[in-house]
């Protein structure tokens, strides 16, 4: 029955049918080359008979109201069934919030890109559907990377848009790697993506992104595509790089990667994260300026209970400043460029 749903090939209309979850998993075969699994609702899995090296995740919809990257990977996914693709990587799509994309928004009651690497269960424990899905994302993840054995190579990739517009259009979150090298190829890769900027993070943190990467060893990163809009207001064409390259990703076709090269690239560095620490919070810039904008050294960026939060070096850059949040979260990360990275 689910599956005939899926008969239009259209992977997304099967998940907000059935936005909890689905009556039972299922599986079935792309000619003699591909075996699907549907394993919850969002979830869906392609394993090639003759697989590569990689195991590869693309997620979406973390955040429900990011409508570009759930686009970008129900194209992927429409693709592959259609068959005008093969993969040649098993590869695990998954479909993250599917009520809130219902809502339209961010999150339905709490934003799971906080409750990642056991965040879920922390507090109060798994109280909501975000709790409850952020566990079963971190499960699926795990029963893909661990099911299979030998030298792989893991890589996850979490799409998203950003709140606000950026200096730099596209970027992406390269997670603390706790001393471990920063690659030059995946930034390259992303560069070939149209994410020309990356920020490399100080701290380990409750995202899916930092989830993987500690956990698992992979190559994942937060991926910005973009300013956030409603599903019909996407320009997909500011996509076409991004779904070319990772249609050769998971296609194993060759990802014609150029060397790494400075100059084609945008590199900061977290140097802090500021927290809000009381209601009364707030930015002293206006709600249009930028993510990238730099302030100077003593510029009072932020107030609250009467105490200024000032610039501490001769510049900074914001990224993802946010006071509409609760009491203990991240207001705005600061960065620094980085002049010479070192990479492996
Ligand atoms: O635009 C914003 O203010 C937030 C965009 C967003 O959702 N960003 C991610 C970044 C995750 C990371 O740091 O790796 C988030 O805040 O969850
Ligand atoms: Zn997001």
């Amino acid at each position: 029955m689910l599956q005939t749903l899926l008969q239009s090939k259209d992977f997304l209309s099967l998940t907000l049918a059935n936005p909890e979850t689905i009556s039972e998993s299922f599986s079935f075969e792309l000619a003699d080359h591909t075996d699907v699994h549907v394993w919850d609702t969002g979830v869906i899995v392609f394993e090639p008979k003759q697989a590569g090296n990689k195991d590869i995740v693309l997620s979406c919809a973390v955040h429900g109201n990011e409508t570009a990257p759930i686009e970008i990977c129900n194209q992927l996914i429409k693709e592959l069934l259609e068959q005008s693709t093969k993969v040649k990587h098993r590869t695990l799509f998954l479909i993250g919030n599917p009520p809130a994309i219902h809502n339209g928004t961010r999150f339905v009651e709490e934003n799971m890109n906080r409750l990642f690497s056991g965040n879920h269960s922390s507090g109060e424990g798994l109280v909501n559907q975000e709790r409850v899905r952020a566990k079963k994302l971190e499960d699926y993840v795990d029963r893909f990377y661990t099911s299979v054995t030998g030298e792989r190579h893991r890589i996850h990739y979490d799409l998203h848009t950003a709140i606000r517009a950026s200096k730099h259009e596209k970027f992406a979150i390269y997670p603390f790697r706790h001393g471990k090298p920063h690659k030059a190829e995946q930034i390259m890769f992303l560069e070939a993506c149209g994410v020309d900027t990356i920020l490399f993070h100080h701290e380990p943190t409750t995202t899916f992104s930092y989830f993987s990467s500690n956990g698992y060893g992979a190559d994942a990163f937060t991926v910005e595509l973009g300013k956030v809009r409603p599903f019909g207001e996407n320009d997909m064409t500011r996509f076409v790089a991004t779904h070319t390259m990772l249609t050769r990703l998971i296609t194993g076709a060759d990802l014609e990667l150029s060397e790494f090269d400075n100059d084609k690239v945008n590199l900061y560095q977290v140097c802090r994260v500021i927290n809000k620490n009381h209601d009364d919070f707030a930015f002293n810039f206006a709600n249009d300026v930028e993510n990238f904008r730099s302030f100077p050294k003593g510029y009072v960026l932020a107030t609250e209970g009467g105490e200024k939060v000032k610039i501490e070096h001769e510049e900074e850059a914001i990224v993802f400043p946010n006071a509409n949040i609760p009491v203990g979260q991240r207001a705005v990360i600061m960065l620094l460029p980085v002049a010479e990275p070192v990479l492996e």
